[in-house]
This record gives C-alpha cells, sequence and structure tokens, in this order.
C-alpha cells in the first residue's frame, strides 16, 4: 500500500456504487467495500472526492481522510487515488464485462480469465500478444488490450498530475483539454495551460513549472510573465495598454528575477515578432485591444465622412419650427444648449450630449426621437409599423437595467447593446461582428459603461448613412472593462459635443442631486449635513453592517417595501464588505423558513428561494446581462430558477458561480441603475477604492433617499483622490484619423456647447437664492438621534418619509 503523509490514510477496496457524479468538476461520491485498510473500518464506507474516472466494480486504492460529515456520518476524503488492476475471477469478469470494455460481455469475460488466469490484465497490459491464447474475435481482442491500456494511461496522468502539485479540479480540466496526450503537452510547456485552459491561471502553471523542475529564468516563464502581466494591467485595472516601464517593473514583481531589464526587452520582442504583442511608439497592446482601438477611430472617420450623404437637407427654420410646436405640446421650454443638441443633431452622424443627473439628458432623448419622426413624417406611434424592426430609431444601452430604465424614463423601445449587435452565447467579446443594424438614428445611453471592445463591436455593425448620439455622464466611473471610450470620445473633440450644466432636479427639491453636482464642481461639503432625503451616521467601520441591519428594518416597520433598499459598496472582503452586508441582508430580508427551499454553495453563502441575486456574467442566449438583477423562484433538485422582470432563467448548480446575492452589491455593477432608497457604508477601510468617481456614481444610483453610513473623513478622503488613470489611445487615434477628413469637424474644439449661459445661470441663481431647492432640517431635530439599534423614538428614516 502507498505510504501515507501524517495526516493521510489509505483504503484499499472495490467501487461497488456510485452514488452521485457531476460530470463537469467529477465530484464523486462512492461506495466502497474495504479490501484493506491503514483505519479500522467497518466493511463499506462512502468515498468522496473529485474522482473523474471511476468505474463501478474495480479496486483501487484511495488515500485521503476520514471525516464525519454533519448529515451523513463518517466519510472519506479522498486526496488522490489509484486504480488496481483486479485480480480475482470475480472482479476480473465485472471489469472486462464493465462499459469500459465496449461489446465485451460476460461470457467473453469468463472465456479471457480463463484462458490467462487471474492475473490476465496485468499479462494483457504487458504484452497484448497472449490474447491470442484467448478464443474470441479479434475486434475484440483490440477492444480489450486499448481499454486496459487507456484506462491506465489516464490515471497515470492524474497522479502525475498530483505529484507536479495539480490539486484534483485543475487536473481535471487539464485531463478532459489534452486527454492522454495531458503529460506530454504539459511537459513541451507548462505555461501552455494558461492559454488553452479556461480558468487556470498563470500561478498555478508557474507552481507546475517549478515543480517539475523549470528553471526560473525560462524564456517560457518569461513569455507568460509578460503576458500575465499585460493582461492583468489591461483586465484588471481597465487600460487598453501598458508603456515597457510598467511592463518589466510589474512583469519583475511577479517574476522574481535579476530585475535585468535587458531580459525582458529581449523577450518582448519576441512576442512582437511572433505577434503577440503590438508595438506603437511605447505603447504594448494585446492585439484584440490594439485593433480595437485603431478600428473603431477609422469606423468614426468613415462614419463622418458619410455625413456629406446624410445632410438632413431640412430647412432650419422648419426645424426650429417643429422643436417650437414639441414644446408646445410637451409643456416644456427647452434650454438654450438642449436646444441646439435638438436644432444641429439632423447635421452630423456623431452627436455627444453629456451631464450629470437631472440635468434634462433624457428630456433630450424623447425630444430627439419626436422630432425625428415628425421631420421625416415617420408614424410617431410603434403600433403603426407593420413590424418593430420598422421603427427607424433604436435606443440601447450597455446592461439590461440601463435599458429597462432608458424604456421606462421615454417610454421607447430599448434594449441591450449587446442584443442590438446580435451578441450571442458563443460570441466573445473579441469576436468581429457581422450583424446590420437596421435604423436610421441610434441612440446609445450610459456610454460610461461602454469599453472598447463593446464600442468598437457597436461600431462594426452600423451602417453607412445612420445617425448615432451617445449619451452619458463623464463624471460617472469609467467602464469595467478596458478603455475611456466615452471620455476619450470627449477629449478628442471631434464630434459635436454639448454638455448640460443647467440641474433640473434640484427644482423638484433633491438634496442628492445637488450633492452630485457640488461634487462634480468640487465645492466644499459638509457631508454630516442632514436633509430631508439624506442623512449620515457615523460609525466605526466594525459597526457598519449592525448598522445597515437596524436602517433596513425600520425602514421597513415605518412602511417602506423591502424592495426598495438597496445597500452599495465598492469592496467585497472585510466586515464592511459586500459578502458580510449581504450575509446579514440576507437573514434580515429573507430569514431561514422550513417552506423555502435553499441551496448550500460554501460555508458562507446559501441561496433561498426569494433571495435577491445579481448576475455577474452576460448570458445573451436568456437575455440576462452582467449586472441585472432578479429573484430566486425556485430552487429543486440543484436547479435554481431566477426571475428577471418577468424572464425567468433556469441555472444549474455549476452555473450558480454565475450569480451573487444582490441585497448589497459593488457600485461597479450598480452603474446604469436606479433605486429608491440607497444606503451607501464609507470608511477608511475601502482604502484605494475610496475614490470620487466611486462614490460619485454611487450616491447618484438614489432615486429618492440616500443614507451614507461610516466615517466623514473616509467620504473627504474620496473626494480628494480624484485621478481616475486609464492608459488609453483612443482619442488620439480619432484626431490621427480626422486630420485626414476634410470637412469642417475641427472646429468642434471651440464649440463645446455648454449650458453656462449668463442669464440662464443668474436666473437659475436667483430661484435658489428665493426658493432653496434643499428643504434644509433644523439641526436641532437630529441632535437626539443616536443610530442604535433599538432606538424607537428616532430614525435616519425621518429623513426618508414620502
Ligand atoms: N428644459 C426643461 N424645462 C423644465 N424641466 C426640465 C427641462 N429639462 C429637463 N427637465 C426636467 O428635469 C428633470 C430631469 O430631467 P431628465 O430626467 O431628462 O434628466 P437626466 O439628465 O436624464 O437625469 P438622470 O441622468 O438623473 O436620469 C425631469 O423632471 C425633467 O422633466
Amino acid at each position: 500500500m502507498q505510504q501515507q503523509t501524517a495526516q493521510s490514510s489509505a483504503i484499499v477496496g472495490i467501487a461497488e456504487r456510485i452514488i452521485f457524479h457531476n460530470a463537469d468538476n467529477a465530484y464523486t461520491v462512492l461506495n466502497v467495500t474495504i479490501k484493506d485498510s491503514t483505519l479500522s473500518l467497518e466493511d463499506e464506507i462512502n468515498v468522496i472526492g473529485l474522482m473523474p474516472n471511476i468505474t463501478e466494480g474495480e479496486e483501487y486504492e484511495f488515500i485521503g481522510q476520514l471525516i464525519e460529515h454533519p448529515k451523513y456520518g463518517e466519510q472519506f476524503k479522498v486526496s488522490t487515488y489509484k486504480k488496481k488492476l483486479p485480480s480475482d475471477y470475480d472482479a476480473v469478469v465485472k471489469y472486462l464485462s464493465s462499459d469500459l470494455f465496449h461489446g465485451v460481455g460476460l461470457k467473453t469475460a469468463q472465456k479471457v480469465i480463463e484462458s490467462l488466469g487471474n492475473d490476465a490484465l496485468e499479462r494483457i497490459y504487458n504484452n497484448e500478444a497472449v490474447l491470442e491464447e484467448v478464443n474470441i474475435k479479434d475486434t475484440l481482442k483490440t477492444t480489450i488490450y486499448k481499454g486496459i491500456v487507456e484506462n491506465r494511461a489516464t490515471q497515470d496522468i492524474m497522479i502525475q498530475l498530483n505529484e507536479w502539485g495539480i490539486g484534483p479540479e485543475a487536473s481535471v480540466k487539464l485531463y478532459k483539454t489534452y486527454k492522454e496526450e495531458t503529460v506530454a503537452r504539459i511537459q513541451e510547456n507548462p505555461f501552455r495551460i494558461v492559454k488553452d485552459v479556461r480558468g487556470i491561471g498563470f500561478h498555478t502553471a508557474d507552481k507546475l513549472a517549478q515543480n517539475m523542475g523549470m528553471s526560473y529564468d525560462h524564456p517560457e516563464r518569461i513569455y507568460a510573465g509578460l503576458i500575465h502581466t499585460i493582461d492583468q494591467f489591461c483586465h484588471q485595472e481597465g487600460h487598453t495598454y501598458i508603456t515597457s516601464f510598467e511592463w518589466v517593473m510589474l512583469t519583475d514583481e511577479l517574476l522574481d528575477l535579476s530585475n535585468d531589464e535587458s531580459l525582458y526587452k529581449e523577450h518582448i520582442l519576441q512576442l512582437i515578432e511572433r505577434q503577440d504583442i503590438f508595438q506603437d511608439e511605447d505603447r504594448y497592446y494585446i492585439p484584440q485591444l490594439y485593433y480595437a482601438e485603431r478600428r473603431a477611430s477609422k469606423l468614426l472617420r468613415q462614419m463622418v465622412e458619410d455625413e456629406q450623404h446624410v445632410e438632413s437637407g431640412f430647412d432650419q427654420s422648419h426645424i426650429e419650427e417643429t422643436i417650437g410646436e414639441l414644446e408646445d405640446e410637451l409643456g416644456i421650454e427647452y434650454s438654450s444648449a438642449q436646444r441646439d443638441v435638438l436644432s444641429n443633431f439632423m447635421d452630423h452622424s456623431i452627436v455627444i450630449l453629456s451631464g450629470g443627473p437631472g440635468t434634462g439628458k433624457t428630456t433630450v432623448i424623447n425630444g430627439i426621437v419626436n422630432l425625428y419622426l415628425r421631420l421625416t413624417d415617420a408614424p410617431i406611434e410603434l403600433s403603426e409599423y407593420d413590424d418593430e424592426e420598422d421603427f427607424p430609431i433604436r435606443l440601447c444601452a450597455p446592461t439590461g437595467r440601463a435599458a429597462k430604465r432608458l424604456n421606462e424614463t421615454t417610454g421607447l423601445m430599448a434594449s441591450t447593446i449587446h442584443r442590438l449587435i446580435g451578441y450571442g452565447i458563443d460570441s466573445s467579446e473579441t469576436d468581429e461582428l457581422d450583424t446590420e443594424i437596421n435604423a436610421e438614428l441610434i441612440i446609445v445611453d450610459e456610454m460610461s459603461m461602454v469599453d472598447t471592445y463593446l464600442f468598437y463591436q457597436l461600431l462594426q455593425c452600423i451602417q453607412p448613412g445612420t445617425k448615432i448620439i451617445f449619451v452619458g455622464d463623464e463624471d460617472q466611473l469609467p467602464s469595467v472593462g478596458p478603455g475611456y471610450v466615452f471620455h476619450d470620445l470627449i477629449q478628442s473633440k471631434c464630434f459635436n459635443h454639448t454638455r448640460l450644466d443647467r440641474v433640473y432636479r434640484q427644482q423638484e427639491g433633491s438634496s442628492i442631486v445637488h450633492l452630485a453636482h457640488q461634487m462634480k464642481n468640487g465645492e466644499h461639503i459638509d457631508i454630516r449635513q442632514k436633509y430631508k432625503d439624506r442623512t449620515f451616521i457615523q460609525c466605526h467601520q466594525d459597526e457598519i453592517a449592525d448598522k445597515i441591519d437596524w436602517a433596513v428594518s425600520s425602514g421597513i416597520s415605518r412602511g417602506r417595501d423591502k424592495s426598495e433598499f438597496q445597500v452599495l459598496a465598492p469592496i467585497y472582503r472585510g466586515s464592511a464588505g459586500i459578502n458580510r452586508l449581504n450575509q446579514v441582508l440576507q437573514n434580515r430580508l429573507n430569514p431561514k423558513d422550513p417552506t423555502l427551499n435553499e441551496i448550500k454553495i460554501n460555508d458562507d453563502l446559501l441561496y433561498r428561494v426569494g433571495d435577491k441575486v445579481l448576475q455577474l456574467v452576460n448570458r445573451p442566449n436568456d437575455q440576462v446581462f452582467n449586472g441585472d438583477m432578479g429573484i430566486i423562484q425556485t430552487i429543486d433538485d440543484g436547479v435554481v430558477t431566477v426571475d428577471y422582470q418577468g424572464n425567468s432563467v433556469e441555472y444549474q448548480r455549476k452555473d450558480l458561480i454565475e450569480i451573487t446575492l444582490a441585497y448589497a452589491c459593488s457600485i461597479h455593477k450598480s452603474q446604469g441603475s436606479e433605486f429608491p432608497i440607497v444606503i451607501m457604508p464609507v470608511v477608511k477601510g475601502y482604502y484605494r477604492m475610496l475614490q470620487k468617481s466611486i462614490l460619485y456614481t454611487g450616491i447618484t444610483r438614489a432615486k429618492e433617499s440616500l443614507l451614507l453610513i461610516g466615517e466623514p473623513e473616509a467620504f473627504n478622503i474620496g473626494l480628494s483622490n480624484n485621478n481616475i488613470v486609464r492608459y488609453t489611445h483612443l482619442s488620439e487615434y480619432i484626431k490621427e484619423q480626422f486630420k485626414a477628413v476634410d470637412v469642417n469637424h475641427r472646429e468642434y474644439k471651440e464649440q463645446i456647447e455648454v449650458d453656462h449661459d449668463e442669464d440662464d445661470l443668474h436666473e437659475h441663481q436667483d430661484e435658489n437664492i428665493a426658493r432653496p431647492f434643499v428643504q434644509q432640517v433644523n439641526q436641532n431635530e437630529f441632535e437626539n438621534i443616536h443610530p442604535s439599534i433599538g432606538c424607537e423614538e428616532v430614525s435616519p428614516y425621518d429623513f426618508m418619509q414620502k
């Protein structure tokens, strides 16, 4: 029997019955009759663990530990295992007549053992020719020999990977990818697994390489380190390229080599030669990002060149007259900047509209749609079109929630960009798409969330002559994926851009919108000031979870619905992190109930029917996208069904990594969404995530009420941290392209329309003096507030009474 480590034990036994086997991750529960063991055990035991290739009836040696499961009692948890070739009559017959040997039945198996003896399998494995002694068909002889050899090979591969320090989960992935060539392929270059096998990263490959005895400065290790560094830099930090200085420095930190710059530079040159990396001056790109930036800028130029062909042909006075009719009908008077967008968009193929919350972006989108339909004499009502596709305008946004919100605020059909561009289940963000968007005008909202990949894919699908309007808030967080697209489009100054500065929602009494604009403008803010729609409760980081629990429960006891709350935080870990807050909120908002089915994921996470969950990746075929929120409808036999506003989506157990609890979610994931009540903890423990754009994005998600909890100093630290550093070159590439365009676009450099019309400003300021938009609450009313649990008299929810 194999030698064991101090903690491990061994069992030799027959795999009697596979009780459970998950084909995706190889998790198996196996009933074993024990033949020999280093432990004193009964005759049989259940063996559990990752076992990809168990055959009932075969004999195995299992190495692992005895554990006590709270429900199932004594079990043996496997760390490695090895098949023993059976060597007694019954076992050999059972083995040969198993599914492993197609076409071999009981009779053939018996013939084999009767001719070759109990050690038949070992003899066949060592010498195929011994099968000549058996009177069976040649095809069966081949099946038997191949079966024995392949089975042994699989087992040898798993043993080898285990010896190289690869855990069972990664071993299964590797085996599934390379099959019988696993060992040979890894020996050639252990770092290839990073590229070939999804879910295996540089660090696993590096460990493998070290255990195989590969030298620290082996070229393959350096290539892999360089690729890993640039990949992380772009896909984790959001840049589209890296400079040589940073690339060398970060790779050296990773590989822990001699800091020998020339060594890295040599390898970088090779990577460029192999076209694994593209270089443009001191910018180093992964090819897909290079193409995306360069080609996107070319496509933009083509659209502008096409502009001559799409000249509106409408008389300006007719446009102005129609805007006037619209104003009368809608009972609105557009500001001069809003009016400028409406008057001019017909003359441009690309228009940018930016502005903070409540500045009238949606109002202008509505105006554009109405005006376009009127000017082109197209029916206004969707019902008047034979097919929805015939509607000449498409509204879209980067997430499902943002699209839904756009649909709600405009009353018009809106979809995700993914859907519009025909991004399917097999698509990847770097695919070239050939969808043709059949539209005359496309309006993209929440542009700040669009990354370089998606932007390029969208542009690929736009047909000549189509106008596009990009709408967004440039002060929000940049996209999660690489790039700073909206910012770069504006920076390039090559497009007609209007920035709306006048805040209309202030007049509706929102101190949240006021706070957002104070932040935008860099004004002094005393965040502890209390207003009827927002307040700040001071507490220490370790009290955050309890305070939020208390705040939500007192809100509910005052008549607010649990669906109205959204907790937003910037990080997952720690006492004030999203994971901890979700546990507390799940207990509060959807507590354990024997009538509700549950599914346990790990010691810290379970899902229950009724839980609010968040989708973490795009799942286009089910029309569910990263950032969508839904409610668990059913949990049956490991299958979880989530309702996304009427769209039911099923998740098998293995797919549950795609969702997470959503009572608390990250500020990044909340982009494009709004919630009636936002509770946002702000503590110094959030460290580098205390950034102005993160705080700004968080607070602007609150529609009615905002409760900030934590340390006021942390908020101030965030305000002063206003450095969004994204290495991107899109704006420069656009400028290069536009230098060649012989149209008068460069005048946009001077033509940024900012609604700083002097009259407007004074009028607006006067309004504020006469009727302060924020109703300041008498501070004395709050002096008694002590934000502790169980405080019955006063509650932070005084500030959110309807
Ligand atoms: N010219 C205007 N005159 C009067 N009210 C206006 C005008 N423009 C916008 N508003 C009003 O201001 C409020 C905010 O406008 P809107 O929703 O269009 O802004 P927004 O920029 O889309 O806001 P957010 O980004 O927060 O969704 C709305 O109630 C809208 O009716």
